[in-house]
């Protein structure tokens, strides 16, 4: 383990115990993780997430195309009539793969990426201070990123379509080009660790002996090449504006095949204004644990890169295969609660952003803002202070903005109907992924505002679910 990472891990001990000891400041250490079985969480845990996860992506695609979006009909095939044997499903969901068409597709995505996150104008901005002091600097070009890219996208569909050409060559690929990001995302991981072991951008680095570790987790928490941040990059640039295009691709198919269905409509329509809200809020979420907690590893990136394409992508994609009318009043009270739903989700975002940016001074629901001032010290002995919001949605939990998230999920699931359980995966996946974070949220702020965080915890007793969790 290198010297680095001991220094943290025993700072992060003295944290614990001066959040014990005393109310006026508390050390930060976000990166530490206490594993009881360290054996299981960083070798055996990471070892299987790494080669469960693109067998997950690759089976519910495959189940989706080939046997009607149906588990049973995927295992009865596998199991006794043998149209699909294990032989098959290792080879074709294990093997690294290498399409050409979509490699160059994903690397000149991501090329258009790094260039226009460089050049396109936008404000300065500064994300969180961290443990070593080191303070990351943005441009706040995320929207008009979104925009341009959008328009470029209608061009550029106008252009192929003269030719008699269709952005959706994509999903007739689908899954060779799945295959191929996949491939392309374990080699960026595996170069990103070597970059955050032998020369990493900042000191907020964690590299250890057992690779398999540094591999999942990650080295760096801010790692830069030329200057662009690889986060931002994979996280926003690439993975959020890929889930979009990819949306209305699905959807561009389904009308391709069938005309227009309503069910395909609402998924894309509420995914677009989605992430249209998330690039309008990006600079927020780069305050966030994925940024100040998480490193750049396979989780990260390439869950962003992957992940994000197949499973979050999900809903549209089985449309396709399971077109479906709902009609105009179903139509209408699905969009209408989902377009809510993503309000109240943003209007959550928003209060805390409001409340930090003028340090409690602000009215919250009509009334002035309940805070809690929250001081915590960083490895360098500086100490600061965080603003703490006890009203509003942050009064009724202090993570309610999932409820709305998870609604939201479901909204635009249920257009696929509910005969299949598998295009909710996205939904069921998100429930477990939001409920751990949540917990991993409570200890990082425990860690990092002792007896301010209990005091917050003692008014908003619930994590989540007001009266259950
Ligand atoms: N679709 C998806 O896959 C996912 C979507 N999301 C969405 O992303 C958005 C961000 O969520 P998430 O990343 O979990 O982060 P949060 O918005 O929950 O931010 C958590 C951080 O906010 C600060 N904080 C916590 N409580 C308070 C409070 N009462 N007042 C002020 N600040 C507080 C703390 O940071 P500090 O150290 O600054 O004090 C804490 O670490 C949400 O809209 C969520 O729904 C999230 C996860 C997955
Ligand atoms: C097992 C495995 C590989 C998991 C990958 C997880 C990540 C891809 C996701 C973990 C957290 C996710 C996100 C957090 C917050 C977000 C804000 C929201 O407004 C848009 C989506 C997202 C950026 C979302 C994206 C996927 C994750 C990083």
């Amino acid at each position: 383990m290198s010297t680095s990472s001991q220094a943290q891990k025993s700072t992060s001990r003295k944290a614990t115990s001066a959040s014990v000891d005393t109310d006026s400041a508390h050390q930060l250490s976000v990166h530490s993780r206490q594993g009881r079985n360290k054996l299981l969480s960083e070798s055996i845990l990471p070892l299987l997430l790494c080669l469960a996860c693109p067998f997950l992506v690759r089976s519910i695609v495959f189940i989706c195309t080939h046997c009607h979006g149906s588990i049973s009909e995927f295992f009865q095939r596998l199991l006794f009539s043998q149209t699909v044997t294990l032989k098959d499903i290792l080879e074709d969901f294990f093997y690294f793969e290498w399409h050409w068409p979509s490699g160059i597709i994903i690397i000149s995505f991501l090329i258009y990426a790094v260039v226009m996150t460089i050049i396109l104008p936008g404000k300065e901005y500064k994300g969180p201070v961290t443990d070593t002091g080191h303070v990351p600097v943005y441009r706040d070009n995320g929207f008009c990123y979104y925009i341009v890219s959008l328009i470029l996208f209608a061009s550029l569909t106008f252009l192929l379509k003269l030719n008699h050409l269709s952005p959706t060559y994509i999903y007739d690929h689908w899954e060779e080009f799945l295959s191929t990001v996949s491939t392309f995302a374990f080699l960026l991981c595996f170069l990103v660790m070597l970059k955050g072991k032998y020369i990493p951008s900042t000191n907020d680095h964690r590299s250890s002996s057992n690779w398999l570790t540094d591999f999942y987790r990650g080295v760096e928490l801010y790692p830069r090449i030329f200057n662009v941040d690889i986060k931002l990059i994979t996280n926003c640039r690439y993975g959020m504006l890929a889930w979009a295009l990819l949306t209305v691709i699905f959807c561009m198919k389904t009308f391709e095949l069938y005309g227009f269905t309503d069910s395909a409509f609402i998924t894309c329509v509420l995914t677009l204004v989605y992430l249209t809200k998330f690039f309008w809020w990006e600079s927020g979420y780069m305050k966030t644990m994925d940024i100040i907690v998480d490193r750049a590893g396979f989780y990260l990136c390439w869950g962003c890169l992957v992940w994000v394409s197949g499973i979050y992508t999900l809903p549209s994609y089985f449309l396709v295969t399971h077109p479906n009318q709902l009609g105009w009043t179903s139509t209408a009270i699905v969009l209408t609660l989902g377009l809510v739903s993503i309000y109240i989700n943003y209007d959550c975002d928003r209060q805390k952003i409001q409340v930090r940016s003028t340090q409690g001074k602000c009215s919250v629901w009509g009334k002035p803002a309940r805070t809690i001032q929250a001081k915590y010290r960083l490895l360098n002995g500086k100490e600061h202070e965080s603003t703490l919001l006890a009203s509003g949605y942050w009064a009724i939990s202090r993570h309610f903005h999932y409820i709305p998230e998870l609604t939201l999920a479901f909204l635009w699931t249920y257009p696929c109907g509910l005969q299949h359980i598998l295009p909710y995966f996205y939904a069921i996946i998100l429930f477990i992924l939001l409920m751990h974070r949540a917990h991993r949220d409570d200890q990082k702020c425990r860690l990092k505002y002792g007896l301010a965080w209990d005091k917050y915890c003692r008014l908003v007793p619930y994590k989540v679910w007001p009266g259950i969790y």
